[in-house]
């Protein structure tokens, strides 16, 4: 029976790096979630054991810890370019990183009006993300950058409608003209090249997701994100492609007739599944090839 090794990667998933800056007595904080994987030339630690061009995950994890201190932490783009050129450098074996970052937010802490130096809530207004690819060394490298938002959870109490479906047999679903809308938003875009503020685009494009969800009066969840990310391809040249996956978080209104009560659009059940899931890529006709942009990418149609 001939039998050989398929795709495989392997490296240290979700490493917790938190970088206190304590310069000042103003601290800073970045609370990240690192995941690094290698791939390439590393069939015989599968096939006979020999682990010899394996860097261990145990040192991808401590470089990310490392590399925290000796270069600081930045946009979270740049310290995954930087982790991932590190790890090509460091592993001749390696054809290609993958390096991904989730960054938790936190504001500072309101003490008699004034934010505190060192105390911190979380935020809850969506997690920030990054998946850097790098490929080959010197003039052949190649970097991929696709960030995003997810956990950025939304509601429109009106300006929402659903009708003029399709209808069969089984259709119970009543056509409306004004219902709730909430999503809990995962958007990740790709970017077209690596010469990019970082921080500038992501704040733009989280304003401007939050911005159409808003504006846009919805006829559909699926009209929504198309607006949405027609509104971000427009302004944002550096983005080559947009992608989404939406659940729709039903709001249905409750019968409150038994007890003689009318319901104009008041009391709604939270159902928690369950959802419908919407999901959407909206790109440009001239998008540059995606390459290994979206490798591993897991959720998204
Ligand atoms: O925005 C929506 N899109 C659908 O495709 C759909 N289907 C459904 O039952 N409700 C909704 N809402």
């Amino acid at each position: 029976m001939a039998i050989h090794l398929g795709a495989n990667q392997y490296g240290k998933a979700e490493s917790r790096v938190v970088r206190i800056y304590r310069d000042t007595p103003r601290h800073q904080i970045r609370d990240l979630n690192v995941s690094s994987a290698l791939r390439g030339r590393f069939e015989d630690a599968h096939t006979t054991g020999d682990q010899a061009e394996v860097l261990p995950t145990d040192t991808q994890k401590n470089t990310a810890f490392a590399f925290a201190k000796e270069k600081g932490v930045g946009a979270i783009e740049d310290f995954a370019l930087t982790l991932g050129d590190h790890f090509l450098e460091a592993t001749p074996a390696a054809d290609g990183a993958r390096v991904e970052i989730e960054e938790y937010p936190w504001e500072r802490i309101l003490v008699d009006g004034q934010e505190h130096d060192h105390s911190f809530v979380r935020s809850g207004s969506g997690v920030r993300s990054t998946i850097v690819n790098v490929e080959g060394r010197g003039a052949e490298r190649r970097a991929h950058v696709v960030s995003g938002i997810h956990d950025l959870t939304v509601l429109k109490s009106t300006g929402s409608e659903f009708h003029g479906f399709r209808k069969d047999k089984y259709t119970t679903l009543p056509e409306t003209d004004d219902r709730i809308l909430a999503t809990s938003l995962v958007a990740r875009w790709r970017y077209d090249h690596t010469e990019v503020d970082w921080d500038k685009s992501y704040d733009e494009i989280k304003g401007l997701l939050l911005e159409q969800f808003a504006r846009i009066h919805s006829y559909a969840l699926q009209q929504t994100l198309y607006g949405m990310g027609s509104a971000v391809l427009e302004r944002h040249p550096e983005v080559a492609e947009i992608k989404f996956s939406a659940p729709n978080k039903h709001h249905f209104l409750v019968d409150l007739s038994p007890f003689a009560v009318e319901n104009p659009g008041e009391v709604f059940i939270a159902a928690d599944r369950p959802y419908g899931l919407i999901e959407a890529t909206v790109v440009r006709d001239d998008a540059t090839d995606a390459g290994s942009a979206w490798h591993a990418v897991p959720g998204f149609c």
